[in-house]
């Protein structure tokens, strides 16, 4: 049978789909690093059977020997990793030793190397010139012979961390290749051989994005020593992107183009697009922090693109429905939007109920129907051939049109075990999803975003009680930044405490 024709509505929903595929960047750089003999000092505490009273060991990793290293691999503890909400020692998942940060001291000082601008320009091209890179030294790992870590994702330390970064000194090995993996591709880099490489003192370097999994290789003979950073960008309050035109043009083409296309939403509407990244969330009951300006890679770059054509996005977390209840009546709903993280569901309640009461918006997804040839019938693409518009009983908040689709049950959650480099603290990633207000064709490209709200054909029901615009200087508390919407902070406030 011959594949369906695409509605046209699904056609410049793919346009934009594509374009966002093309603006892919790479979630990591690595290289080497010229830097100083004095540069590669290592002090370390010898561990004593009885505690306190150890001796402080000196190496330097551009002359260390076998036997300092011994020493060093020595001094350490095996390394645990996170495993749900525990710290685990499981030698079959990271076979390791390390030592934390009040353990040793590193001469290194990684803000005077320019590695976290070499970094920034890589992983957050979207942060305004007076943005800054913070690094938060995290543990010294040592690697002797078969020491490994299987695959995992940095544990998310707060909502600013966006990355992690692991320092590796010239100390000879082989093995202990770190292997990333995201969207179904996979980099390796192999810092013993990219430091042999190196001629003088250097060191090899790998930062990516923290929601990149990654492990690494075993050893097969020397001592591998990295050093681990919790990578953080600070807030910023200046307007929004500081984005390489070239690598925006693409995307924003595409969106003039869909946009000047008058029978894209002629009425204008809502169009939802899945993150491609994940975030830190904050803690239960918080609202999402405005920072959306910390958006990584091609999300950063959307947002960008949204902002700069005055489309209001904002940005919630997805709660898909996927159990609907068909007995008793023919309600399509898909999900809810929140902008908040609710609390975990109680007992015996409904969860997409509470989400509600708390504030969150129900959504129906736009019908795109499709038209096929051979049966010369129209049919809904999604599969369900009830005409929900005429039945349905209970009216979402809101339809979206979807350009990349979020379809897990619960989204706020990475699923299943959730393999971290620490037990979860307070914060865990989630998926979240972008919303564009679409204004009605000959009002929505060029228009402020108040000339938009006023006159832009969507319902004034919806402008009321639907997406607001989140105001951009906001700070980490989202709705505290809101000023217009004092009322409903306070609504969603009660109802989050009664979760
Ligand atoms: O030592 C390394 O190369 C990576 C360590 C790591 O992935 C971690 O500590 O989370
Ligand atoms: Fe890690």
């Amino acid at each position: 049978m011959e594949p369906p024709a695409i509605s046209p509505l699904r056609a410049q929903l793919n346009t934009l789909n594509h374009a966002i595929n093309e603006a892919v960047t790479l979630p990591h750089v690595s290289g080497t690093l010229a830097v100083s003999f004095d540069d590669l000092h290592l002090f370390f505490k010898k561990p004593e059977p009885g505690g306190e009273n150890s001796d402080s060991c000196h190496l330097n990793f551009d002359t260390a020997t076998d036997d300092n290293l011994e020493l060093l691999s020595r001094s350490c503890d095996a390394a645990t990793f996170g495993r749900n909400n525990e710290d685990v020692l499981d030698e079959s998942y990271r076979k390791a030793g390390k030592l934390d940060a009040s353990r040793f001291s590193s001469t290194i000082d990684i803000h005077r190397t320019g590695l976290l601008q070499l970094i920034g320009d890589h992983l957050c091209k979207n942060l305004p010139p007076s943005s800054t890179i913070q690094a938060e030294r995290y543990k010294l790992n040592v690697y002797g012979k078969d020491a490994f870590f299987e695959p995992h994702k940095d544990t998310p330390r707060g909502e600013h961390m966006f990355g992690s970064l692991v320092v590796v000194f010239p100390t000879p090995h082989q093995g202990g290749a770190l292997i990333m993996r995201d969207k179904g591709k996979e980099w390796t880099f192999d810092s013993a051989e990219a430091i042999k490489k190196h001629q003088g003192p250097c060191i090899g370097y790998i930062a990516f994005y923290s929601d990149v999994e990654h492990e690494v290789t075993p050893v097969t003979s020397g001592y591998r020593v990295t050093l681990t950073y919790n990578l953080y960008s600070t807030p910023s309050t200046t307007s929004h992107a500081n984005l390489r035109e070239a690598s925006l043009s693409c995307l924003k083409d595409a969106f003039e183009r869909v946009l000047k296309d008058r029978t894209f939403l002629p009425k204008g509407g809502y169009v939802g697009f899945a993150l491609q990244r994940q975030y830190p969330l904050p803690r239960q009951g918080k609202y999402l922090s405005a920072s959306n300006r910390n958006l990584k890679g091609e999300d950063a770059e959307l947002m960008s693109v949204a902002l700069d054509m005055s489309l209001e996005p904002t940005l919630y977390l997805w709660y898909g429905q996927t159990d609907f209840d068909y007995s008793n009546s023919y309600s399509r709903l898909d999900g809810v939007l929140c902008n908040f993280v609710p609390r975990d569901q109680p007992e015996g309640e409904s969860f997409l109920a509470l989400l509600r009461q708390a504030g969150g918006k129900t959504v129906g997804t736009t019908i795109v129907q499709s038209y096929n040839e051979e049966l010369d019938m129209w049919y809904y693409e999604d599969g369900d051939d009830s005409d929900y518009y005429e039945y349905r009983a209970v009216t979402p908040d809101m339809d979206v049109s979807w350009v990349s689709q979020l379809n897990d049950n619960t989204v706020a959650k990475t699923p299943c075990i959730v393999y971290g480099n620490e037990a979860s603290l307070s914060h865990e990633y989630g998926r979240l999803c972008m919303i564009v207000k679409i204004g009605a064709y000959g009002k929505r490209y060029g228009t402020s975003v108040s000339d938009v709200k006023d006159s832009d054909g969507i319902s004034k029901e919806d402008d009321d009680d639907n997406i607001e615009g989140n105001d951009d200087e906001g700070d980490d508390d989202n709705l505290e930044g809101k000023e217009e919407e004092t009322e409903s902070e306070g609504d969603a406030d009660d109802a989050l405490d009664s979760l």
